[in-house]
């Protein structure tokens, strides 16, 4: 029988670290180890792993494993002093935060490490320990506050008056949010999740997300082993999808929250914004408060992170139709454009103005905007 446990993007032992290589999914479950920094840095860069929560995680997992292996062999000398040992640590931690520019999620993972690293500690090996000891709760308290922002959203979004008081619920969400995107449960899928758990949902619908897929590869393959009944569209039908269907809510995760609320997640989070004040359809962002950047005071000022051209040209699947034995494929990148075209606009995230966010749900509970307001007062809840 298939299985109904969710697939977790990273897996640790006392040996080695390692994560389902994303670009491979669904077609192919291949465990990659991260033997180091540069490991990290290249998987979240190159999209192995991706979602704004699992980027912070892996990187800080990828740390601990630096300073246990400092800890164990300190062959290059950086616990001969304090400083010395900050001074590795600074120039590692800056190099992780380059790697992609979005997500502020890692952002707060490093401003965090950063504190414990100046906390004024005066042993180096103590500080290696508590450095390890914050990071690696960085990835431990993911799950626990994805559950709490999950129940938080769920339970407002049953109580809106636009939906049944005792029937079920049909949800829209956009790219991938789940337990691949963090360290498990996920967030806007957290929340369609927890609908189901508690017998409230009758469908998920979801964007293919082009031209990642993270809606196709990743949010079908997770709704598919949670055995969530869910409807795939493609990103186009979103309109077509609001006037021809009932669909109580759209639920969406994000990568970073400006103070007023305006929003950053994946392209066609704005589409689907605007077609849900159209048609009256209740917009709600599900993100840790890690995900709130107070030092950012509206969207226009969230850098947006343009990918590659090529990656827009491209689709990663199996041959089709498949072959009549049960063998695994060997996924293949088509292309799917002429050869050398240019002009190609390729951004990562589009930002979604406050106004057209109903609510804000974190692991704290929901923040609505006040009545008559454009924007959210986030600084209240962070
Ligand atoms: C819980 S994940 C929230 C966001 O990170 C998610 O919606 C998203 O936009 C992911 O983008 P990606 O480019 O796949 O990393």
């Amino acid at each position: 029988m298939a299985s109904t446990e969710p697939l977790i993007s990273i897996r640790e032992s006392k040996e080695k670290l390692e994560i389902v290589n994303q670009l491979l999914l669904p077609h192919a479950i291949e465990y990659l180890e991260i033997d180091g920094i540069e490991a990290a840095h290249d998987a979240i860069k190159t999209m192995k792993i991706r979602g704004a929560p699992a980027i912070a995680s892996l990187a800080a997992l990828a740390f601990v494993r630096f300073l246990h292996k400092t800890l164990g062999a300190d062959d290059a000398g950086y616990l001969a002093s304090v400083s010395t040992l900050q001074s590795k640590c600074e120039e590692i931690l800056g190099y992780l935060y380059t790697s992609r520019p979005t997500a502020v999620n890692l952002g707060t993972a490093i401003r965090r490490l950063k504190a414990v690293l100046h906390s004024g500690t005066n042993d180096p090996r103590l500080l290696a320990e508590q450095l390890i000891a914050e990071a690696t709760a960085i990835h431990a308290e993911d799950l626990q506050r994805n559950k709490d922002m999950a129940k938080w959203a769920g339970q407002w979004l049953l109580n809106h008056h636009k939906v049944p008081q005792d029937g079920k619920v049909n949800v829209l969400t956009v790219c991938n949010t789940g337990s691949l995107a963090t360290s498990g449960y996920g967030t806007a899928l957290g929340t369609i999740t927890y609908l189901h758990e508690t017998e409230r949902l009758d469908k998920a619908y979801y964007t293919q997300t082009a031209p990642y897929h993270q809606g196709s590869r990743l949010t079908a393959f997770e709704l598919q082993t949670l055995q969530i009944p869910s409807v795939m569209i493609c990103d186009t039908m979103v309109g077509s999808l609001f006037q021809t269907h009932t669909i109580h809510a759209v639920a969406v995760g994000a990568d970073r929250i400006a103070k007023n609320g305006d929003t950053a997640n994946k392209i066609g989070t704005y589409n689907a914004a605007v077609l849900a004040a159209r048609h009256k359809i209740p917009f709600i962002v599900v993100a840790p408060i890690s995900t709130v950047d107070l030092d950012i005071q509206n969207g226009s000022q969230i850098p947006i992170e343009y990918r590659p051209p090529i990656e827009a040209c491209l689709v990663r699947g199996v041959p089709y139709p498949p072959s009549s034995d049960d063998k695994p494929e060997s996924t293949i990148q088509v292309m799917i454009t002429p050869k050398n075209l240019s002009g190609i606009y390729n951004p990562s995230f589009d930002v979604t103005p406050a106004e057209l966010i109903t609510a804000i749900a974190t692991e704290k509970g929901v923040a609505i905007r006040a009545e008559g307001r454009e924007v959210f007062d986030l600084a209240s809840i962070v």
